[in-house]
């Protein structure tokens, strides 16, 4: 390609992201144009075309869709139903890119889906996920500055927030959390209008829901599919596959299009307007007074009506098929087109026996309708008519398609809608990100009850240890102070991450699977945000409890505030590291406390002489740097301790006299200073393995590799996911 032509590409893909993100009746972009130019009009934005031809899934060893076939087309709302367990999930799943499938196609506008083409699709799915404590302002800004391309400005993008929020009526709610279990926040409808509202932003050209109006009240159902209706398929043209359980008739007749799913197969699809005569065709009546939707549902989930719409036969492995009414009907379509067309040979038709041209296979008819039947099928089902398509003919609509380099299927105008990779760059996430994970997080990590838990801990060990004495038993307090101060500032990041990172790795797995930002942004922006976040508590905590013990003056005191937060940070890591990596939170809770009691036990002040060929284990104990680092800062060279009960029960008394009768332990040692232990015999004797400087790197060490595995974890699982 030459400079020219790609200096003309790029301004057409600016023009196109830029256009996408207004969402106006300007914006022409790519897929849409091609999917316009196929039609023949350039003047109405468009939505994107999806043909979905024989999608079969399998799951867990089965099969849940059997070549189930459709298409959806731009300013169109096309209906999935079918009862619960059909398969709509599944298939919306599959026709996102976020199911594999095992055979059959799913185009849009001709393509299939590459990993560029999904940010195209917007995916609306059933659980409304959320940072909880954030404001549906905030939430909608934050994925606007990420999501929207950043040829827009910071004021543009927020305008879009301010226009989705209009359209969407969310001006009530827009300063309120979204909420969880166990924060209140926008009620039902209002975060499902937040998550459409969400996807809406990209103003994507195809938008999937699952079961949006589930959980709400009929009215608020009916408000939110006419909001779909009007504003998005009618006025923005946009093409809407939504799956839906049992809709009023109001609502039914709003959609255009319906696919009735029973147990992974078509029971029919086409105009919603012609379902009932499809059904009255093949025989299955239904009273006019009845809501169609509530008959249909009726009809898939009764034994009888179900196996003459899906040829159901328990022994279909094994046995000839029987065909279903929808793929009889599609047959005869089939083949009275071949006739009418003259192609191949003619098409023999008999009473319980058909065989066809070319594409005609044998059928078997069994207590099937007549085939006059499948003549009145003809006449009132879609398939038929000439301006709509079969799932049949849908492959054959479709050009030429060829491979992309990335092993998608392309078509010849695919340079056309090369989309950038990310729509913002990976500082500008980053940026964005920090700032989003300080505001959710700050919730979390300094909620009331940590805060509680910090202040309420240091007063009970202020009262421990209050102003401790320069004697032999304030000596040994001091290792207790210590130990305690560790354990506590690793336990409690430790436990935070562990119980909040799993939550927030839902939302993250959301927003990565529509490409909204890289991992490691995420990633790296947690770190920086959290950072601060994780100092404020152990912080208050060595204000109050440092100075109310006694302990070793300010150069130590901001030593030990040092390595505190130091091992904060490790254990956080290793918090990470644990939820990233078991996804069960019963099993990462077993698997900290495993961590956790191991490193106590390793760490220096239960076990002082541990079996030589254990000896190597306490150098992966996480709490060993930090206990040893305290050490050497509490007792340094120029400290005194007068020990005068021991020194009168024994006249030789040294460090290991007086600290083996607070380990119970010890042996020789060097002789001390009459009654006076210093600093220096306390580290000689109990502390002072690693010199600071290597506390410091180990722990710096340790928390990268743990941060490290944590990232990669989260990028196996995701990528495993999808
Ligand atoms: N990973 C899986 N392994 C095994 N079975 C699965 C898996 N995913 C889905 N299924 C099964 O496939 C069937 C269809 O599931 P799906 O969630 O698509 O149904 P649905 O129509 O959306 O149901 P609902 O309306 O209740 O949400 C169900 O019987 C379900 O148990």
């Amino acid at each position: 390609m030459g400079e020219r032509e790609e200096k003309t590409e790029v301004n057409e893909i600016s023009q196109r992201q830029v256009s996408i993100a207004n969402g106006g009746p300007a914006h022409v972009h790519a897929v849409g144009r091609r999917g316009s130019r196929a039609r023949g009009s350039t003047a109405k934005p468009s939505g994107s075309e999806m043909t979905f031809s024989d999608v079969c899934v399998d799951a867990g060893g089965k099969r849940i869709l059997w070549s189930v076939s459709g298409k959806a087309v731009p300013g169109q709302m096309l209906a999935i139903m079918g009862p619960s367990g059909a398969g709509k999930t599944t298939l919306l799943n599959a026709l996102a890119g976020q199911t594999p499938i095992s055979s059959g196609r799913v185009l849009v506008d001709s393509r299939r889906m590459s990993k560029k083409m999904k940010r195209q699709v917007s995916y609306v799915q059933q659980a409304d996920i959320f940072f909880p404590n954030l404001t549906l302002r905030e939430t909608l800004r934050y994925s606007a500055l990420i999501r929207l391309p950043s040829e827009l400005s910071i004021r543009q993008k927020l305008n879009k927030v301010e226009e989705i929020i209009t359209t969407l009526r969310l001006h009530d709610c827009a300063t309120t959390r979204m909420g969880d279990a166990a924060v209140r926040g926008l009620s039902g409808g209002e975060k499902k209008r937040a998550n459409i509202g969400c996807e809406l932003l990209t103003s994507p050209s195809l938008i999937l829901l699952d079961e949006p109006t589930s959980g709400l009240d009929s009215t608020s159902a009916l408000s939110l599919l006419e909001l779909l209706r009007s504003q998005l398929a009618s006025q923005q043209n946009k093409t809407i596959v939504m799956s839906i359980h049992q809709p009023s008739s109001q609502m039914y007749y709003m959609f255009d299009k319906l696919l009735l799913l029973a147990k992974g197969k078509t029971a029919y699809f086409g105009p919603v307007r012609q379902a009932m005569s499809f059904f009255s065709s093949v025989g299955l009546h239904c009273d006019l007074q009845y809501n169609p939707a509530d008959y249909m549902m009726d009809l898939v989930t009764n034994d009888d009506s179900r196996k003459i719409l899906i040829g159901e036969d328990p022994k279909q492995e094994t046995r000839p098929k029987k065909l279903s009414a929808w793929q009889r009907a599609l047959q005869w379509v089939r083949l009275s087109r071949g006739e009418r067309e003259g192609k191949g040979e003619e098409g023999e038709v008999g009473e319980g026996r058909t065989r066809g041209n070319g594409n005609i296979e044998i059928l078997e008819y069994d207590n099937s309708p007549s085939l006059t039947s499948f003549r009145a099928v003809s006449a009132v089902n879609p398939i038929a008519t000439s301006e709509e398509s079969s799932p049949d003919d849908i492959t054959k609509e479709v050009g030429p398609v060829t491979m992309d380099d990335d092993g998608s299927e392309t078509s010849d105008e695919d340079s056309l809608v090369r989309e950038r990779k990310w729509p913002t760059s990976w500082w500008w996430q980053v940026c964005v990100l920090t700032v989003r994970t300080f505001r959710q997080s700050r919730f979390a990590i300094l909620s009331p009850s940590n805060i509680f838990l910090a202040v309420a801990l240091s007063v009970v060990a202020s009262l421990c240890w209050f102003q401790l004495p320069e004697t032999e038993k304030g000596l040994t307090e001091r290792f207790g102070i210590l130990f305690f101060t560790i354990i506590f500032w690793s336990f409690n990041p430790l436990f935070i991450a562990l119980t909040t990172f799993p939550s927030e790795r839902v939302v993250v797995n959301k927003e990565r699977s529509s490409g909204s930002y890289h991992l490691s942004a995420y990633y790296f922006a947690k770190t920086i945000s959290e950072m601060p976040l994780i100092l404020f508590l152990p912080s208050i905590y060595m204000v109050i409890v440092y100075w109310a013990a006694g302990l070793n003056g300010w150069s130590s005191f901001f030593g030990s505030w040092f390595f505190i937060l130091c091992s904060g940070f490790m254990a956080q890591s290793l918090g990470l590291f644990i939820s990233a990596t078991v996804t069960n939170r019963s099993t990462a809770i077993t698997m900290a406390a495993l961590c956790v009691l191991t490193s106590m036990l390793l760490g220096g002040f239960y076990v002082r002489a541990l079996p030589f060929w254990l000896d190597w284990a306490k150098n992966f104990s996480f709490v060993t740097y930090g206990y040893d680092a305290l050490l050497q800062l509490e007792f340094t060279d120029d400290r005194r301790f007068t020990c005068n009960e021991v020194a009168s029960s024994y006249p030789s008394c040294n460090a290991t006299t007086v600290l083996a009768g607070y380990h119970g332990s010890g042996s020789g040692g060097s002789p001390g200073d009459g009654g006076v232990i210093t600093g220096a015999d306390v580290i000689r004797e109990y502390g002072g393995v690693y010199p600071l400087y290597v506390c410091f790197l180990a722990m710096l060490g340790f928390s990268v590799l743990y941060r490290l595995l944590a990232y990669l974890s989260l990028r196996h699982l995701h990528r495993h996911a999808h």
